[in-house]
């Protein structure tokens, strides 16, 4: 069936099964929970209170093979240019690929220098934390300030966040907002003479990063002798042309083939590779590797990044639902949000297919969440009586890094996917106002209030422990997922286009309040720089 096909077969079963209640699916297909759960590279993944019956299961994995995704996974792998409006291989497997492997870019082997550099970096980090790589006094290292933004910041913080130890031989600090705050709160009693900069932007011309690194010479700058101050500043790029610019005393470098939000993997990793230590870093690498296996092997049916793309897809396109959100129950993933919200709304968030026509349909929802229990006094009010249905992600750890079992968080991620699906009928509600005591009238008139509609469908993602190896797992499952639905969707999940426009317009705006010569804008715009500028 070509997908074409498969879309009609799937959008008739969707428009068949829009009302059907998700709890019954248990008893109208008894190998729904073992054929919903998946385990791969040390997560667990259950799928089964997700909306979709059987049949909508199985129209939603007719379109990964209407999109012959195990083609489209075959050019990935393959380094061809599935970046098709860059001309681009994207190849972030071939960064964390096991010793012997033999990726190849546009037809160019990489394996020897992805290699080269991963060990670089290993022994610079190694040179760092032993004292060997010292400052320009002599003195070791002992704060890492990482600055950059988008892809070049979300990855590194959310890995520093989860794996960092509570007392850190070397901290790892970081800087993105072009709001001198965040660098002023960020160098707060920080001593220039232990202090390593390190600058990471794939382009090197990302104006909040470059605002940002000149700030930090000038700090480093104003309190160390010139000679050696080189060695306090170092350069992650793709463009390492324009980071010699910036005198950097070392430039670790990546390819055009490795997107931003999917570099943590490259020498962007180096500042976590230096505050984790290399071995915990590498043990990251081979994590995702893992999963990246199983993504290459495993049939579709039983393929975790597949499954996940359908169920999303059944979500968006089936039923309708343009949000989705992520609640992580470990305080230690409470960047995991914000980092997908990039990875899958600058991936996906887009409207234009291969061929330059639109999508007839929406693509990615909205994503946003907050770690669990936190999010649970904020907005799942409205995940469970709002109008509109918000499928969840429930990310939960079995055991904190002491070993110890942390079962109010499960009981509270099981609670709450379980109350979603089962919601509260109005007869419960009244039920239950009548036996606490209130009268009947009051009982009718507060049942609907303590109503829930239920049926609100939610993916179990569960972990034993949050390592190196399940967070590189994790974080390499959402890559996947992003990748087959951007197959489907026939979008480019790999490039940002998007972006460009704002960025073109605030540096015209910055010229016009720097000159006090503004042009034309539309009469709201032309006010408020008037009013700022005032
Ligand atoms: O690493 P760079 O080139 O500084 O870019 C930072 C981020 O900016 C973006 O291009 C979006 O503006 C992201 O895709 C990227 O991760």
């Amino acid at each position: 069936m070509d997908l074409d096909a498969a879309w009609t077969a799937f959008d008739s079963v969707a428009a068949r099964d829009r009302g059907v209640r998700i709890v019954d699916q248990f008893a109208a297909d008894p190998d729904r929970l073992s054929r919903l759960t998946v385990e791969a590279a040390g997560l667990t993944i259950d799928l089964s209170k997700q909306s979709w019956t059987r049949e909508g299961m199985e129209a939603a994995l007719g379109l990964a093979h209407g999109a012959e995704i195990e083609a489209a996974r075959a050019r990935l792998f393959g380094g061809e240019a599935v970046n098709f409006t860059e001309g681009r291989a994207v190849l972030h497997a071939a960064l964390r690929a096991r010793p012997g492997a033999d990726y190849r870019a546009l037809g160019e082997p990489v394996s020897r220098e992805v290699k080269a550099v991963r060990k670089a970096m290993a022994d610079y980090a190694r040179a760092v934390r032993s004292g060997d790589e010292a400052g320009a006094t002599g003195k070791p290292f002992r704060t890492v300030v990482h600055v950059g933004i988008g892809g070049s910041d979300l990855g590194p913080r959310l890995v520093w966040d989860a794996l960092a130890p509570r007392t850190p031989d070397i901290e790892v600090r970081f800087v993105a907002n072009i709001d001198r705050a965040e660098m002023d709160q960020t160098l707060t009693g920080l001593d220039p003479e232990t202090t390593l900069v390190i600058v990471v932007s794939k382009t090197f011309t990302t104006q909040e990063t470059l605002a940002n690194a000149e700030l930090a010479r000038r700090w480093l700058a104003a309190a160390l002798p010139v000679d050696g101050l080189d060695r306090h500043f170092i350069g992650v790029t793709a463009a390492p042309q324009l980071a010699e610019r910036f005198a950097c005393g070392r430039t670790f470098a990546f390819r055009d083939w490795v997107g931003g939000r999917y570099s943590l993997w490259s020498a962007v990793g180096l500042s976590c590779a230096i505050g984790l230590g290399p071995e915990l870093f590498q043990r990251m690498l081979d994590g995702a590797a893992d999963m990246d296996a199983h993504f290459r092997d495993a049939p579709l049916e039983r393929n975790a990044p597949v499954l996940m793309a359908a169920a999303e897809i059944w979500n968006v396109n089936g039923l309708g639902r343009s949000a989705r959100t992520v609640a992580p129950y470990a305080h230690r993933l409470r960047r995991l949000a914000a980092f997908l919200q990039q990875l899958e709304m600058e991936s996906n968030g887009k409207r234009i297919r291969d061929d330059g026509s639109p999508v007839p349909r929406q693509t990615c929802p909205v994503v946003f969440g907050e770690p669990g229990t936190n999010g649970q006094h904020a907005f799942f009010q409205q995940l469970h009586q709002g109008p509109e249905t918000v499928p969840a992600d429930f990310v939960v750890v079995a055991r904190d890094e002491e070993d110890r079992p942390q079962p109010a968080l499960w009981a509270n991620a099981l609670a709450q996917a379980e109350a979603l699906m089962m919601g509260k009928s109005l007869k419960a509600a009244r039920d239950e106002l009548i036996a606490a005591g209130h009268a009947p009238a009051e009982a009718d008139r507060l049942a609907p209030h303590k109503t829930f509609p239920g049926n609100r469908p939610s993916t179990a993602i569960l972990m034993e422990r949050l390592t190196p190896e399940t967070l590189g797992a994790l974080i390499a499952l959402y890559e996947h997922k992003v990748f087959v639905e951007g197959v489907i969707w026939r979008i480019n999940s790999f490039d940002q286009w998007g972006v460009e426009l704002g960025k073109a317009m605030a540096r015209t705006i910055l010229g016009e309040i720097e000159s006090g010569q503004s042009r034309p804008h539309d009469p709201s715009t032309t006010a408020l720089i008037d009013r700022l500028s005032e």
